[in-house]
């Protein structure tokens, strides 16, 4: 009999977290299934779950969340057979929207009761595994005034990203990657990104495959910006990160020295890092359940 432990962010999610309890049984609930419910009241509190899950010998982990809450959780399944399903409950949603999870509880569920599984890259920065996006600049530091809205969302995005134009200090960076020397002045956008966006559908990275075994740099420089702005349009068309004033690479390790330690933005969630920030790819590894 398959097993399958259902982990819930009870801060995750409008309309609260029945509706979604009641839309994995409806679908998942059958006779060749043990399926189980619990809440994740904190990332550690969810990480002990999950890690006495895997020992039991759970098949599956679904994960009704945000990007945030599927970081913590997926930490806890590489390396192991344990298949990971997101139904996505959190305010931006990359990883999900990445995959075309629908939105809905009812029709996610469904979407990964039909789906296949497959292995996805994850990307380690300074030892620390992300599923979607890393960011050490400006759209790093936005994530700092974002934490202070009370409500979250695309509009507190906008709010912080907008408020950090006028209050992040760019620092330079001195970046080795795949053995190739980049110099950024004053870096405004500094991604590296394993899926698409960053959520909400703001994709940073359009072209990214989750099984390309590398990671896709995205970059620019402050006086860059309202040149690149100005055509809009590759926005529209997906091409924002082809202008030829983007630097864009894949590449499998990357050393990045700035001047002084900040604060990092993982799948959405500030982290303390060092000065040098050092970022690989672990290729295929992570299983994870993805609609057809
Ligand atoms: N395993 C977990 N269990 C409970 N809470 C968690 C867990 N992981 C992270 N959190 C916290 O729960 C809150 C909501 O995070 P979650 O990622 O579920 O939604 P979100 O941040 O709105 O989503 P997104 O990152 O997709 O916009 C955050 O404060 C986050 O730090």
């Amino acid at each position: 009999m398959k097993q399958v432990l259902v982990l819930i962010n009870p801060k995750s999610g409008v309309g609260g977290p029945y509706r979604f309890v009641a839309a994995i049984e409806k679908t998942w609930d059958t006779p060749e299934r043990d399926i189980s419910f619990q809440f994740s009241q904190s990332a550690e509190d969810g990480a002990g779950k999950a890690r006495r899950a895997i020992k039991r010998g759970v098949d599956t982990i679904l994960v009704v969340g945000g990007d945030g809450m599927v970081n913590t959780i997926g930490c806890e399944l590489v390396g192991t057979n344990v298949r990971l399903g997101v139904i996505p409950a959190g305010s931006g949603n990359g990883f999900a929207r990445h995959f075309g999870i629908p939105l809905h509880p009812a029709a996610a569920a469904e979407a990964l009761l039909n789906g296949y599984t497959a292995p996805i890259d994850v990307g380690r920065a300074n030892g620390r595994l992300f599923f979607v996006t890393c960011s050490m600049a400006w759209d790093g530091a936005l994530v700092e005034a974002f934490e202070k809205f009370p409500f979250r969302g695309i509009v507190p995005y906008v709010l912080a990203g907008a408020q950090q134009l006028f209050e992040y200090k760019p620092q330079p960076f001195e970046v080795d990657i795949d053995g190739e020397t980049l110099n950024f002045k004053h870096p405004l956008i500094f991604t590296v990104a394993n899926l698409s966006q960053f959520g909400s559908d703001v994709l940073v990275a359009p072209d990214a495959q989750a099984d390309s075994g590398d990671l896709e740099l995205v970059a620019i420089e402050t006086k860059d910006m309202p040149i690149v702005l100005s055509q809009v349009h590759r926005f529209i068309e997906k091409t924002f990160h082809l202008h030829p004033l983007v630097t864009n690479r894949h590449f499998k390790n990357m050393t990045v020295r700035r001047k002084n330690p900040s604060p990092i933005q993982i799948d959405g969630e500030l982290m303390k890092a060092d000065a040098e920030v050092r970022i690989e790819v672990l290729p295929s590894a992570l299983n994870v359940i993805i609609p057809n």
